[in-house]
């Protein structure tokens, strides 16, 4: 009993809304649901919302590996409806995605892209042919075609959590960020799912689309290194095998954002990686959605 207390304790106060089913697993099956059980119970009392139930966050990181690409799944699974959105899905994993948001008995209302990519063709055009009721989504300052053209301040709710839209042009013009929610009915520590302007290590290079090293050196700086350092950073791609980071690891350890900004721009300007390979067929595709977003013409 000592051992489950100090488990639910661990995963109450580490991020009290995560949910349970993404726990390490030599734990059992009903030790699991007795601890998500008193988690609801813990993040239920120390709720200061006021709706009636408290919400706790589904969240699951996907990976695609031809363009080692990351899209994220999130949920509010104590909303009855069980509202689903996914972050920078790729056409080729759809199926895989989709079967995850029907196992989990989940809800897709968005599909979500950071920016137009250019290594990958977005899934969320093939989303929405499968579920006609999702909703596209993807700044207005991309110039893409989407349902939904967000601005930056605006808040994407599903369930009782929320994502807040921040601009962090650099990489692409159109490029943002979507942050977890501020508030103590919000999930702690805060997540933000950064596109391409920040990587872990890293970040989105500037030499195409719009892109300019002065911009995102500044967007980094002041929209993503201004949240609290305990901030989990989750990035669009990721080339070495790592996860996911934090504002605070990120402002001390990233190679390139931790220099003055002449020493960026000069590191930034002799990269030389070579085009991605896909960018002549992706970035058009991309402008509208993948292409199957377009009305079929009469
Ligand atoms: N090899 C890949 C493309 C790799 C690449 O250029 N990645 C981009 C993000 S996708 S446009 C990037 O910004 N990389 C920064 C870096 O430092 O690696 C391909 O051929 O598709």
């Amino acid at each position: 009993m000592m051992m489950l207390t100090k488990l639910v304790s661990l995963f109450s106060t580490k991020n009290k809304f995560a949910s349970l089913s993404s726990i390490p697993l030599f734990l059992s099956p009903s030790l699991i649901t007795r601890l998500q059980m008193e988690s609801s119970y813990t993040a239920s009392s120390h709720s200061s919302s006021s709706s009636s139930q408290s919400s706790k966050l589904l969240f699951r990181q996907l990976f695609e590996k031809e363009s080692s690409t990351y899209t994220y799944l999130l949920a509010d699974v104590s909303h009855p409806d069980r509202p689903a959105l996914l972050i920078d899905p790729v056409d080729k994993t759809v199926d895989r995605d989709l079967s995850v948001v029907q196992d989990l008995g989940l809800k897709l209302i968005y599909a979500m892209n950071t920016h137009v990519h250019a290594d990958h063709v977005t899934g969320t055009g093939i989303i929405k042919s499968k579920v006609p009721s999702v909703k596209s989504v993807i700044s207005k300052a991309s110039g893409s075609k989407a349902d939904m053209l967000i601005e930056p301040g605006e808040k994407i709710h599903f369930g009782n959590l929320f994502l807040e839209v921040r601009a962090t042009p650099g990489h692409t013009l159109g490029c943002v960020t979507y942050v977890t929610g501020d508030g103590p009915d919000q999930p702690q520590p805060r997540m933000a799912f950064t596109g391409d302007a920040l990587l872990i290590r890293g970040c989105g290079r500037t030499d195409f689309q719009g892109g300019s090293s002065e911009q995102l050196y500044n967007s980094v700086h002041s929209k993503i290194f201004t949240l609290p350092k305990e901030t989990l950073i989750y990035p669009a791609h990721d080339y070495r095998g790592f996860t996911v980071s934090t504002v605070g690891e990120e402002k001390l350890y990233n190679p390139r954002l931790t220099k003055d900004l002449e020493t960026y721009k000069s590191i930034m300007k002799n990269l030389n990686l070579p085009y991605p390979k896909m960018i002549d067929i992706a970035v058009p595709a991309n402008l509208v959605c993948g292409l199957q977003d377009e009305t079929p013409k009469a």
